[in-house]
């Protein structure tokens, strides 16, 4: 039946013809995934391609409606050989990381419990990963560790429970230059005992620097299959997706149709550190959370910065909340979609206009919200059922996509973005950045925090960054913008 030489193992997973729908949607149409022992692979695909999807049929969190899955050859396998690593909410915060570590065995155990055997097991599968954590950390509650910790402690967990590929999605979206850095050393190190990776990331320089092979989806079928990454080319890759040039992003739109005054000046200043942001200034912000989010909390108006004296137009810039700050011209994108971001219970429809009804001061749904609300999911390729849908329903980027929709059709005096392209497809990240460009030309000041450091290299006037203690540590400016310099100054090179 098989091809395969008689002396090369079969592929540790072979999901062929996959199907799923959602309701009457087909999302997965025929897709295949396969991944050989001990390698990284990359799943790719724009926006809503089903790469989740996929992930969560492999993993058996959800059924699939058609296809079949093999791993090593067999269509009967003990499930803990696949393991998703997640981001957020897998361990549980009070039981140490030896504890959490154990415990998929303690569901399985009989007899006496070897209490010492298993300490002395996930102490050894934490120092497979790292024998520093594995040192000072297997005692401590999950609670006291940090995202990229608890990710590791994670993937220990897994290896232990006998896991011979693991799948991450968007493994690095929270995590410092330093710290995907050391992820993809140990991924690759893993990768050198058997162990295979799926990752599923939207940032190209990434997945060149880790993976070996690709997938590629498109509207839930599989567009490259298996192939190497040194033989396809970037453009390749993104025309597969459907996001080349064919597809013609409205990056030259109209001016935004509500400008609200554009052309504010904002000085900031903390302690040496002083720099006027003149209207059409992009700011970057660069470094970890605590630094950039104390500005941005002061310029949004949700509490006085402790670092920085804020002024707009020669006054200090005190709003008494987020409403305040919207009506006086500050559009907000936040980082946090789930927390801070969308409203999850009201329709696409009220989470596009959000914005212009609290500085109307407007709670009804008017016809031409409507129609600004398609205008603005067609401008970034929104891929949805309907704007009365539900946010939830939307894929993880999509639902980004919609946070930033809010501010298409308004120029606000000053517009502050956290992490906008967190998650976002390769093909929208260029019309965000577009989105940014065009609303800098019509006056407004932008200030933007990144974790993605080329992309701020692209865009930004000026970098603040910041170190880990969250103090800004330097001003980077035109061509001193730099991924190494960001890196540098911020306490995050590798
Ligand atoms: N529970 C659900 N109900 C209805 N539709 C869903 C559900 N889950 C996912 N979908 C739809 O399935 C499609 C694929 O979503 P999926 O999350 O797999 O995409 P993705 O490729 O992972 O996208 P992203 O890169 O944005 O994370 C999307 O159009 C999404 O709206």
């Amino acid at each position: 039946m098989s091809d395969r030489p008689a002396d090369r193992p079969p592929p540790i997973l072979a999901a062929l013809a996959i199907e799923k729908r959602f309701g009457p949607t087909p999302v997965l149409k025929q897709a295949d995934l396969s991944i050989a022992r001990g390698e990284i692979h990359a799943l790719l695909g724009g926006n809503g391609a089903g790469k989740s999807t996929l992930i969560r049929i492999v993993s058996g969190s959800i059924r699939r409606d058609g296809g079949s899955i093999r791993v090593d050859g067999a269509e009967r396998f003990d499930p803990a050989a696949i393991a998703v690593v997640f981001q957020e909410l897998a361990l549980f915060p009070h039981l140490t990381v030896a504890e959490n570590i154990d415990l998929p065995h303690r569901k399985r155990a009989f007899g006496l419990v070897r209490h010492d055997r298993r300490a002395r097991e996930a102490a050894a599968a934490l120092a497979m990963i790292d024998e520093d954590l594995a040192r000072e950390a297997l005692d401590r509650p999950a609670a006291e560790l940090d995202l990229h910790q608890r990710q590791l402690v994670e993937i220990a967990r897994a290896l232990s429970s006998g896991a011979r590929l693991l799948l991450l999605d968007e493994p690095t979206a929270n995590l410092t230059f330093a710290e995907a850095e050391r992820l993809f050393r140990i991924l690759r190190r893993l990768a050198a005992r058997g162990i295979a990776t799926l990752i599923v990331s939207h940032r190209m320089h990434e997945i060149r620097a880790v993976a070996d092979v690709c997938t590629v989806l498109r509207d839930g079928r599989t567009v490259i299959d298996r192939q190497p990454l040194r033989d396809l080319r970037d453009e390749a890759i993104v025309e597969a997706m459907g996001q080349g040039q064919g597809r013609a992003p409205r990056q030259a739109g109209p001016p935004p149709a509500q400008t609200t005054a554009a052309g504010a000046t904002i000085d900031l200043q903390a302690g040496d550190l002083a720099l006027r942001l003149a209207p059409g200034s992009v700011l970057g912000l660069a470094g970890a959370p605590s630094g950039p989010a104390d500005l941005i909390d002061g310029l949004i108006g949700v509490r006085p910065s402790l670092a920085w004296r804020i002024m707009i137009d020669g006054r200090p810039m005190r709003f008494a909340t987020p409403a305040h700050a919207i009506r006086g011209g500050v559009g907000y994108v936040s980082g946090d979609r789930a927390e801070k971001g969308l409203l999850a219970t009201l329709p696409i429809l009220d989470n596009v206009v959000a914005a212009a009804r609290v500085a109307g001061r407007r709670w009804f749904t008017a016809a031409r919200e409507a129609a600004a609300a398609e205008d603005a999911l067609d401008r970034l390729s929104i891929k949805a059922p309907s704007i009365d849908a539900l946010p939830q329903t939307l894929s993880g980027g999509t639902q980004q996509k919609l946070l930033l929709a809010r501010w298409l059709e308004r120029a606000p005096r000053l517009l502050v973005l956290e992490e906008p392209t967190r998650g976002v497809d390769i093909g929208t990240k260029q019309e965000i950045y577009a989105v940014i460009r065009r609303a800098a030309a019509a006056g407004t000041v932008v200030v933007w925090w990144s974790t993605e450091f080329s992309e701020l290299a692209q865009i930004c006037d000026r970098v603040v960054a910041f170190d880990l203690a969250g103090r800004p540590s330097g001003l980077l400016a035109g061509s001193g913008i730099t991924d190494v310099a960001m890196a540098r100054a911020t306490g995050m090179a590798a």
